[in-house]
């Protein structure tokens, strides 16, 4: 994998601050489930359950909800017929030739992910499969070809004109990403990058909420917030690549190779961890350990030399 992007992506971009008026704790208490996940519907059933900072509204909007009212008085409840609405990431015949260069790295992709799922690219190495992962999180531009998200009613029919996929959406882990971590201690790693103008207390306030949610995701809470992050286990550096990414709220989670270099028990602690993390976002994994992933994978294709893209059951 080459890569010459910020790996931290474009979030990411200034110093490590330390100065907020309000401390963050790695003790502050959350209550269970939030009010505004209650409202958002029983349809996504996409109850956050660790934290009850309201997140700002994403891509999806609200979605509508099926629920039971009494009919008259006491008679047995009636179902209320709502259909629920769905958004889908949409890759269309996107290809790429990196600038300079005559060959095409991928040639006419096309993919669906629906909200709240798990995709999973496979295919031989240098099939182009890290370039189309970059493509999606917006680190280049495809040659030809459209990103978008497109909202459809649950009759499959668009409801919506598409929108442009915005990269600050979208959270990508590298293969190895603690090759990248730059700071000394779990805290100045996960705050890097946050802003340190006085005027940006709110959102400090805002992403110290976040954080609190994301380390409790992640299963990182038994973990001093002091540590040096190259001190931690190769499982639990992973959990912190997640956790950077996770603050970030991002509707789409993009993790290259997210098993690599990791021992039987890592793997499948972090397999776990992928499990519980579909239930609140998307994932589209590229990945050569197809059997550890393989009860988590709703869709997969295979990535074929000179890049081509296929819809293809897993081959285990
Ligand atoms: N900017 C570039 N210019 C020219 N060739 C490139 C560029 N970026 C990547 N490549 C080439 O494109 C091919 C696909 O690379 P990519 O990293 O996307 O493959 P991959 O399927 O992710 O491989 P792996 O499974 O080994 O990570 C490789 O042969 C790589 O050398």
């Amino acid at each position: 994998m080459d890569v010459k992007s910020n790996p931290r992506g474009r979030h990411l971009t200034h110093p490590i601050f330390t100065n907020s008026t309000e401390p963050l704790s790695s003790t502050g208490h959350f209550p269970c489930l939030s009010l505004v996940h209650i409202a958002r519907g029983l349809c996504a059933l996409s109850f956050h359950q660790m934290g009850s900072v309201p997140l700002p509204s994403s891509i999806f909007g609200r979605p509508s909800s099926t629920f039971f009212y009494p009919h008259q008085h006491f008679r047995k409840a009636q179902p209320l017929s709502v259909s629920c609405d769905y958004s889908s990431f949409e890759i269309r015949d996107v290809s790429y030739r990196p600038p300079g260069t005559k060959i095409d790295l991928l040639s006419q992709v096309n993919l669906s992910i629906h909200e709240k799922s798990f995709g999973l690219i496979f295919g031989r190495s240098g099939s182009g499969k890290t370039t189309l992962l970059q493509l999606i999180a917006g680190l280049s531009k495809p040659t030809s070809g459209s990103i978008y998200v497109q909202r459809y009613s649950d009759d499959g029919e668009k409801i919506k004109s598409p929108e442009p996929l915005q990269p600050e959406r979208v959270g990508i882990v590298f293969q190895f990403p603690e090759r990248y971590f730059v700071a000394d201690t779990v805290l100045d790693e996960v705050t890097f990058g946050w802003p340190r103008q006085k005027d940006g207390l709110q959102l400090r306030e805002l992403l110290a909420s976040r954080l609190q949610k994301a380390i409790t995701s992640v299963g990182l809470t038994g973990v001093s917030l002091d540590k040096d992050p190259h001190s931690l286990s190769g499982g639990y550096k992973r959990r912190l690549a997640l956790a950077i990414q996770l603050v970030q709220t991002p509707d789409l989670l993009i993790l290259d190779e997210p098993l690599a270099g990791l021992d039987w028990k890592a793997r499948a602690d972090v397999a776990k961890l992928l499990k519980q993390l579909k239930k609140e976002l998307t994932l589209l994994v590229v990945s050569h350990d197809l059997k550890e992933l393989t009860s988590l994978v709703d869709q997969s294709w295979r990535m074929e030399m000179g890049g081509a893209l296929k819809r293809e059951p897993l081959p285990i």
